[in-house]
């Protein structure tokens, strides 16, 4: 490693006192770069990830672009449902999608299990490349979470009410705690081996279980999201959990064996508080905030630095991934101004 290891993210994630306010950005990695656009002319997502070298030159370059104090590990939520059976693809312009959808016990049935070693060694072999020889940051493992993974699969595509998803959960409930048991054995197995492979962190993604009401979340998806972060707890791997359009799901996170709570921006730090939630907070920038002036991102950015004074349980991010008309120019600028502004 050629720079000095600097470690004051998972200080923060721990909610120990650190000298400023660590940041990272979802989707950090991606469209908004230049040099990822490139090797997207020659390469899929699944293809990048395949080769380690590439997959780590992939995830290091927001590190070195834009001077944030953790890595993404370069894939996405989809990445290990092939070793389930599920062909998957990841349409331009659309997103994952998925032909042969779940929608009976049979189709639960025939969903194989994850072997990480033996189906997803390039995953293993670029965290190893990049925590033992190339990052001087820590790198975050992840997985998507049960019910957002679900939505793909029962949808067989992205969906803007998850209509075919909460039928098949209200209509067939023994079908649809199997699903949610495989993929919770899935993501148990997958981000063991992140673990032992490297990662500091593990982020899981629930990205859209915001669809639901607190009560049906309590029923339907929170026993299933403990057993998860509970079959994870490790002495020192911070686990966060995140959602978009989940405020009212904020008091059940709070709830689960997690160390930190990524919140969008619907819901300021203040209110989270005021709401009850003790845990570490993630965020919350509104993204599209970063197509404006720089003295809009600036205000905003010191407005949600001023409000994590009153505990500093922070770790900056925006509220939901970056988009690909964002410039890398303001994630950089952005960077700085976070990592200065928050200088103690
Ligand atoms: C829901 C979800 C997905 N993927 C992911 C989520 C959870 C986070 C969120 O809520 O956004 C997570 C994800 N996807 C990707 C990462 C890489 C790491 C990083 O954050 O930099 C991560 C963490 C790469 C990707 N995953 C995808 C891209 C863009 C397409 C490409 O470059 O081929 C990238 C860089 C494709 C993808 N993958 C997914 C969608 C909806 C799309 C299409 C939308 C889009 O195009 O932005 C599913």
């Amino acid at each position: 490693m050629s720079k000095q290891f600097n470690d004051t993210i998972l200080k923060a994630y721990k909610g120990e006192k650190t000298d400023y306010t660590p940041a990272w950005f979802m989707r950090q990695a991606g469209r908004s770069q230049k040099e990822y656009r490139e090797l997207k002319e020659k390469y899929s997502l699944f293809e990048i990830t395949h080769q380690p070298e590439l997959c780590a030159y992939v995830t290091r370059l927001p590190v070195e672009q834009y001077g944030v104090d953790a890595a993404i590990l370069y894939k996405d939520i989809m990445s290990p449902l092939p070793s389930l059976g599920v062909d998957v693809e990841i349409k331009k312009g659309v997103g994952p999608v998925i032909d042969n959808p779940i929608r009976t016990y049979q189709d639960v049935e025939k969903l194989g299990m994850i072997n990480p070693k033996a189906d997803v060694p390039y995953v293993l072999d670029t965290i190893r490349l990049l925590t033992e020889e190339q990052l001087s940051v820590p790198l975050i493992g992840f997985s998507g979470a049960p019910f957002t993974l679900a939505s793909y699969m029962v949808e067989g595509g992205p969906s803007k009410n998850y209509s075919k998803t909460k039928a098949l959960m209200y209509s067939q409930p023994d079908v649809w705690f199997a699903l949610m048991d495989k993929l919770a054995d899935m993501t148990i197995a997958y981000v063991k081996a992140q673990i032992d492979a490297g990662v500091s962190a593990v982020q899981v993604f629930d990205s859209w279980v915001g669809a639901l009401s607190a009560e049906d979340y309590r029923y339907y998806i929170k026993p299933v999201m403990e057993r998860i972060f509970s079959a994870l707890q490790t002495k020192d791997v911070p686990l966060i959990v995140f959602g978009v359009g989940a405020r009212h799901l904020l008091p059940e996170w709070n709830d689960l064996p997690v160390d930190v709570i990524g919140l969008d921006w619907r819901t300021s730090i203040t209110e989270a508080r005021e709401m009850g939630v003790t845990k570490v907070l993630q965020g919350n920038l509104d993204p599209t905030v970063l197509l404006a002036d720089w003295e809009t991102i600036e205000t905003k950015t010191k407005a949600i630095l001023d409000e994590s004074k009153q505990d500093n349980k922070h770790v900056f991010n925006l509220g939901h991934g970056v988009t690909p008309d964002i410039k890398p120019a303001t994630l950089k600028k952005l960077t700085e101004l976070i990592q200065t502004y928050s200088k103690r």
